[in-house]
């Protein structure tokens, strides 16, 4: 058995530190709460609520950074759209008292001040309604740009981790039922709110003119309105955070159906599935219908204090009346007045509606946007122009989770430039954890990692992304033609070094048989192509990619038995002279390599060539005596 001795690491680090949020040794009271931790909490502590929307607050705040001015020329396009439109009976009553004596006089200005005021108050308001609806529509579309693209940035940056717990689904929630509901009320919330309140602050005061103790009994009706309001914040808040949990569980089920669907199908599990989401959308439905339950107490609540606050006018300006302290008109004034000061009331509870909905949305983005990746690029990152491909664990201890069990347990490993090396082992020993190591998807909960001595956490992420690279099984192609895929192995690539690499993995035959030949579009998922023939693109895309180390976790397990002495040999060619490290399933893949590691619980337990493991007579000769079985041999 041969371990290999390694020299002295360059430099050893820290490990990468993944929470930021606690300040010099205390905790952070707030923690179970940051990033996406506290999603599924409904109810929420006055502290917490605290701190949910002030985050919020921050990510809006945030994203209308470009677009405040936009936002304070469309409130004030609102106010005077308003103004104008309350100004229009006080010309008519102008034109009635001040106007039409004088034309009945024969003077023209009678006629024309008026008219000329109304016309330019008509004119005004129209552009102001047009100005202020196309400038909220920019406004809120630039917002939800901007917070799509921010979402998507960060989804794209956040390690595997994240995505392995989170889940496509939630994501997509995120990106859209949630970003739908902010839509909803950036676009016509806001108008709706600054409308209403500017008419009931317009209709106020002329109240307050025409009889103050009118105005009185308004003061009065803000008491109700206000206990209304609070106690459909509170209940709605809560509501509408239920709303949010369970359209996101609803979507996950359905994205993972969808992403799944072959073994749904496979499995028969269809109707099941069926049931399973029907179960889901049926709570989504409950919850909607209970947050709008909510809203439907509120509206005719606003609407009963309104007629009652009519009622009560009318009555007490009646008596006044009767007393001779009221004259009839400014009764029949103040109760019409009174009458419009609640109709936008209407409108400012829809607003308010949409605001419960659009800020438990704003939550759940806030939170997904505040995560951070573990795997991050160091402050001032080693640069490695050139690799050569030496690789080596030093202590490495690894655990998925904080508290979950060791995956790797104090390994030292030390991998020459240039050496192929088969890794084997049982279901579960830990054989994709040490690629997912090297090409650091994860970084080592202790210990190092490095690459031509420089630790993989110092090393620039683009250094680091050109030297090592990762087949996987899954071999995914992303829609556009095979060129194209072949090409994300090196966009740069000529056509001339794109067809290159195919011939030198064997798949150029394959592929200029296609009907458009490098030109075939893969579809979604490479529909047109089978897991095998996938997997011959990914092989030219890393060749292509020519890194110095390269990973093949179980990249040829879809490559099928009489094709395999033709991929044997453009494995071969792809593998050349780099480091390369192979999860192997397969006897032919394993007959290539220079070394073979044996993983189990923990630790590598066999190490040496292939020749030297099966003389040993340990895992891997038993492993050999079965695949050499199996194959005839
Ligand atoms: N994302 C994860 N979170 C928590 N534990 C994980 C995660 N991925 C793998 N594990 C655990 O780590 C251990 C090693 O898994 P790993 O995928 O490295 O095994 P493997 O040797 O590649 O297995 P296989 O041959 O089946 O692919 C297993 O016990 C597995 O349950």
């Amino acid at each position: 058995m041969s371990q290999q001795q390694s020299p002295e690491p360059t430099r050893l680090v820290s490990p990468t530190k993944t929470t930021d949020h606690s300040t010099a040794g205390e905790p952070d009271p707030f923690e179970h709460l940051r990033g996406t931790a506290g999603e599924e909490q409904v109810s929420l502590n006055k502290a917490e609520r605290k701190f949910i929307r002030r985050r919020s607050w921050k990510l809006l705040v945030r994203t209308s950074e470009g677009v405040r001015l936009k936002l304070l020329l469309t409130a004030l396009a609102v106010i005077l759209a308003q103004a104008c439109q309350a100004a229009t009976p006080l010309i008519v009553s102008l034109a009635i008292d001040w106007g039409l004596p004088r034309v009945i006089d024969g003077e023209t200005q009678g006629l024309w001040i008026p008219g000329g005021l109304y016309v330019t108050c008509a004119v005004t308001a129209g552009i102001m309604l047009f100005l202020y609806t196309r400038m909220t529509a920019e406004a809120s579309q630039q917002m939800l740009f901007t917070l799509r693209d921010e979402v998507f940035r960060k989804t794209q940056e956040l390690s595997l981790d994240f995505h392995e717990d989170y889940t496509s689904g939630k994501v997509i929630s995120r990106q859209t039922s949630d970003l739908e509901s902010l839509r909803e009320l950036l676009d016509g919330g806001v108008n709706s709110l600054v409308q209403g309140l500017m008419f009931m602050f317009f209709t106020t005061v002329t109240i307050w003119i025409m009889d103050w103790r009118s105005g009185l009994v308004l003061l009065a009706a803000a008491v109700p309105i206000a206990f209304l309001g609070r106690w459909y914040q509170k209940n709605s808040e809560v509501a509408y955070r239920r709303t949010r949990i369970s359209s996101a569980r609803m979507i996950v089920h359905f994205v993972e159906s969808m992403t799944g669907i072959r073994a749904v199908q496979a499995f028969r599990r269809e109707s099941a599935r069926t049931r399973q989401y029907k179960k889901l959308a049926k709570v989504y439905r409950d919850d909607m219908v209970r947050s709008i339950g909510l809203f439907g107490v509120l509206q005719p609540g606003l609407m009963l204090v309104g007629n009652l606050s009519v009622t009560a006018v009318l009555l007490w300006g009646g008596f006044r009346v009767l007393d001779g302290d009221l004259g009839v008109g400014a009764l029949v004034g103040v109760v019409l007045a009174t009458k419009r000061v609640f109709q936008p009331l209407d409108m400012i509870a829809m607003f308010y509606n949409s605001l419960q909905s659009a800020t438990a949305a704003l939550e759940k983005v806030s939170g997904l946007l505040e995560e951070r990746p573990k795997v991050r690029e160091a402050k001032h990152p080693a640069h490695l122009a050139e690799a050569r491909g030496e690789l080596e664990f030093r202590d490495a201890e690894f655990r998925y989770n904080q508290d979950g069990p060791l995956v790797l347990k104090k390994l030292d490993l030390h991998i020459p430039a240039g050496q192929t090396v088969a890794v084997v082992g049982r279901t579960g020993a830990g054989k994709t954890t040490l690629a997912k190591l090297l090409a650091r998807f994860y970084d080592v909960s202790s210990g190092t990692v490095t690459l031509d001595g420089v630790d993989l956490r110092q090393l620039a992420t683009a250094d680091h992304h050109r030297h090592v690279a990762m087949v996987t099984q899954e071999a995914f192609l992303f829609s556009g033609t095979i060129r194209d895929n072949i090409a994300l192995g090196r966009p740069t690539a000529t056509d001339e070094e794109i067809v290159a690499a195919a011939k030198a993995v064997g798949v150029h035959e394959f592929i200029t048989a296609l009907p458009e030949g490098y030109d075939t579009d893969v579809n979604k998922r490479g529909g047109r192509l089978s897991a095998g023939q996938r997997q011959l693109v990914s092989f030219a895309r890393a060749f292509l990619a020519d890194p110095a180390v390269l990973i093949l976790d179980e990249a040829t397990s879809s490559l099928d038995l009489p094709s395999e002495a033709l991929v044997q040999e453009g494995l071969e060619r792809l593998l050349g002279n780099r480091t390369a490290l192979i999860i192997a399933h397969r006897l032919s893949t394993v007959a290539i390599a220079d070394r073979v590691l044996v993983v189990d619980a923990r630790h590598i337990v066999e190490d040496g060539s292939p020749e030297e493991l099966i003389a040993a007579g340990g895992y891997f000769s038993k492993l050999h005596s079965a695949w050499s079985a199996t194959m005839g041999n």
